[in-house]
């Protein structure tokens, strides 16, 4: 279906593959991706997303990047948990009807310890909104001095 999507566009369709595949069967092919976007919903609830994330810690490149969308009332509660292996970069919640948050993070320079136990270390100029439509936040790691937003 994706293919079909750019098939109308005959220089966008050579320049894009498409694989149909379980991201857990996807193992040391992933390091060759600069970003992985990962889909809302991959993962069902938190601890399975946990899982997928842990699994691209291990196979993602060093430095590369993860952009996962989430519904915002499970990434605020499960990022500090979850994203063992990722400095956070950049949270985005919709404040509108949409229902997808955006969360960017960078996968270690250096191998990750993860254990699925330790909460994670927000890096410098994480976005942690105070409020957002769906939750209350927990603040974490003095966020509002680093705070940037982004804007749509
Ligand atoms: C809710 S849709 C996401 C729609 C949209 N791309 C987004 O991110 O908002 C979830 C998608 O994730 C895919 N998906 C779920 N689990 C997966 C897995 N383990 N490996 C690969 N894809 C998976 C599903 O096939 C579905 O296309």
């Amino acid at each position: 279906m994706a293919s079909r999507l750019v098939a109308s566009d005959d220089d966008l369709s050579k320049r894009m593959v498409f694989h149909t595949a379980d991201i857990m069967d996807a193992t040391h092919e992933l390091k060759e991706y600069d970003v992985i976007f990962l889909a809302a919903l991959v993962g069902m609830d938190v601890d399975e997303k946990g899982k997928v994330i842990q699994h691209l810690a291990k196979y993602m490149a060093p430095g590369a990047i993860l952009m996962l969308r989430e519904c915002p009332w499970c990434s605020c509660f499960s990022i500090p948990r979850v994203l063992q292996g990722f400095d956070v970069l950049s949270i985005f919640h919709p404040d509108d009807d949409v229902v997808n948050s955006v969360v960017i993070s960078r996968r270690y320079l250096k191998p990750a310890n993860i254990d699925g136990n330790n909460h994670h270390h927000l890096a410098n100029g994480s976005i942690m909104p105070s409020s957002c439509k769906y939750c209350d936040f927990q603040a974490f790691n003095s966020p509002l001095n680093n705070m940037k937003m982004i804007d749509e």
